[in-house]
């Protein structure tokens, strides 16, 4: 196997529901052993993406390889090589832990399934819990366990849509570290998300409004592609001022990040001599800074409706 061999590879997957063009020409590439985050906002087409990529849903048009197998004829197979964590909790709450895997591995014909079934309950920490129900598990245990079902097979892809929505940030960073392991081991993650740590954990990046993708690569890539300059602005301004600052054709969006203002632009001169004023204010302090991720998909989903914040 090349170093560089891709696990996904498809171009020009189109999907409409009715009228509505959900996913469109979506041309992705992930490589082996890739941790690959999914960004967009709500109803952008990330579900509908992942469930064409593991063959739950036949493309409208386009091509490509998921595992090496053909995703549109060879979805079937595709669909028993992935190990795919919908949105949604969807194990049965009134089995325990040993039950739901033991249940998943008839599903998926595992071979040796107690063996694996012990091994996957050691691994994810899950061991000690096995007899608990399902339904008694917290936010961050039910994503655990939704994690090994996914793995009993031993599954070479990942496809987790928003695996941690919802749980604290302890649950969150185990299960990123449990990811970063899984990772190391050669399996491949494509993982969508809406928070920024997580995007930031992440080999890779794709950013996909109204279903189209509108960048792709790692973090650094694409904070530099947004040639975007920002200032921070500590201290309360009034809401007139803010207004004005949104509305000035210099300013590409302000956004609120605790008790300071981001102000972004692409013109760092223009924007410094519109900002400078302000250092006059009282218990008012202006600095530039380095733009984060988060003001880079605002201003990329911005500029894809034609506006601005
Ligand atoms: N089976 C379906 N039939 C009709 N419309 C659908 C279906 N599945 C998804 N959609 C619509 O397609 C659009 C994209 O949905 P999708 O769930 O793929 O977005 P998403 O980026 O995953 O959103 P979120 O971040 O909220 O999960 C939405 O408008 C949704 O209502």
């Amino acid at each position: 196997m090349s170093d560089h061999e891709l696990i996904i590879d498809v171009q020009g997957l189109n999907k409409r529901f009715g009228d509505r063009h959900v996913v469109k020409d979506l041309t992705l590439q992930v490589e082996k052993g890739q941790i690959y985050g999914f960004l967009g906002p709500n109803g952008s087409g990330k579900t509908t993406s992942i469930r064409m990529l593991c063959g739950l849903l036949t493309p409208d048009s386009g091509q490509g390889h998921c595992l090496g197998l053909d995703v549109i004829q060879q979805s079937a197979e595709i669909k028993r090589q992935v190990g795919y964590m919908t949105q949604k909790f969807s194990l049965w709450e009134d089995l325990s832990i040993r039950e739901n895997l033991e249940f998943v591995g008839r599903l998926f014909e595992v071979r040796q399934r107690r063996q694996k079934v012990d091994e996957t309950l050691e691994t994810l920490g899950l061991t000690s819990r096995q007899h608990q129900l399902a339904g008694t598990l917290s936010g961050g245990w039910k994503q655990r366990l939704a994690l090994a079902s996914c793995l009993l097979h031993s599954p070479k892809l990942l496809l987790l849509d928003e695996p941690t929505a919802g749980v604290d940030p302890q649950a969150r960073r185990e299960f990123w570290e449990e990811i970063h392991r899984l990772s190391a081991e050669g399996i491949t993650v494509l993982v969508s998300t809406h928070y920024m740590d997580e995007a930031e954990r992440c080999h890779r990046l794709a950013y996909i409004a109204y279903g189209d993708l509108l960048e792709t690569g790692t973090v650094a890539e694409i904070l530099a592609r947004q040639q975007l300059c920002t200032w921070q602005i500590h201290g309360a301004l009034s809401p007139e001022a803010i207004l004005q600052l949104k509305q000035h054709p210099n300013v590409e969006h302000v956004t609120s990040f605790g008790n300071a203002l981001h102000v972004s632009g692409k013109d760092a001169d223009q924007l410094g001599m519109l900002l400078a004023p302000f250092t006059h204010l009282p218990d008012i302090r202006i600095e530039p800074i380095q733009p984060t991720l988060e003001d880079a998909f605002i201003h990329l989903m911005k500029s894809s409706q034609g506006g601005k914040a």
